[in-house]
């Protein structure tokens, strides 16, 4: 597994003259759960579609050595940077096991998909196990619960081997049960892997957040452990009525 970090330096990213990301700069390392949060329309999202390739940003975003600005959606894939999105996006109509087959066969050789038909690929029995969907291998992806959903598009970052996942509310509409689940997932994988959490539950980033980069209107308004963002009085002046849980516990 990689040792190498999400280094974000500048990033900057317009729509057609608006400035939705201004110069944002932070970096993400195996061994933590990194948040980044921050009001409506703070760039979070954008942040993540310019470090996949889906907008065009400018500035740098490496991975390691490796610069990811400027490349193909499908070659960042490949270098290892995986991402859900606020809505899950799995094949309702195929099982939990199809849908895993699926995602592990974007990059396996014809050899091993042949291979994988004869039995379950241990690549997916660890990310079934991982996720706690392993009783769930037969279940059409459509009726599973909606935390479910969104462990099975992590599960699927599993199998594919992303080296860095970056999660888009993954928690939005999850019961408390289900965050606590998601949380204890997300900690578990990143010993070994990069995890970016974009999110609006306070709570639930107070509760798992290693480090954390506020947004506010495509700029980086603070960062660091729970403690100091939660300690910075312009922190607390941007969630000031919109989120005030921010002080709170
Ligand atoms: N494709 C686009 N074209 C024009 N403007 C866009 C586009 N995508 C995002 N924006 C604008 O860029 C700004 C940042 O949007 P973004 O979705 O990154 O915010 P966010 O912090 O993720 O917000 P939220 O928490 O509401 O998802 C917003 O003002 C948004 O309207």
């Amino acid at each position: 597994m990689t040792e190498a970090s999400l280094v974000v330096t500048d990033l900057r990213v317009e729509f057609s003259g608006f400035v939705a990301v201004g110069g944002v700069s932070f970096d993400a390392h195996p061994g933590e759960v990194r948040f980044l949060i921050g009001p409506n329309g703070a760039g979070k999202t954008t942040c993540i579609d310019a470090i996949t390739g889906l907008v065009k940003g400018t500035g740098s975003a490496k991975l390691g050595e490796k610069e990811l600005l400027g490349r193909q959606v499908h070659r960042i894939v490949r270098l290892g940077v995986g991402r859900t999105f606020q809505t899950a996006s799995v094949f309702d109509e195929l099982t939990v096991l199809q849908n895993l087959d699926i995602a592990a066969g974007r990059h396996r050789s014809s050899a091993s998909l042949l291979r994988s038909r004869r039995g379950t690929d241990p690549s997916i029995e660890l990310a079934l196990e991982e996720t706690g969907l392993t009783g769930e291998l037969a279940t059409p992806a459509g009726i599973l619960s909606h935390g479910q959903k969104q462990w099975l598009e992590i599960a699927m970052l599993l199998v594919q081997d992303a080296k860095v996942l970056l999660l888009d509310e993954p928690v939005a509409g999850m019961s408390q049960d289900e965050r606590t689940a998601t949380g204890e997932l997300l900690q578990r994988i990143a010993a070994k892997r990069i995890v970016l959490v974009v999110e609006h539950d306070m709570d639930f980033m107070r509760r798992y957040a290693t480090r954390v980069t506020v947004l506010h209107q495509g700029r980086v308004l603070s960062q660091g452990t729970v403690a100091e963002v939660q300690a910075d009085p312009r922190v607390q002046e941007v969630y000031l009525g919109t989120a005030d849980a921010m002080t709170e516990g």
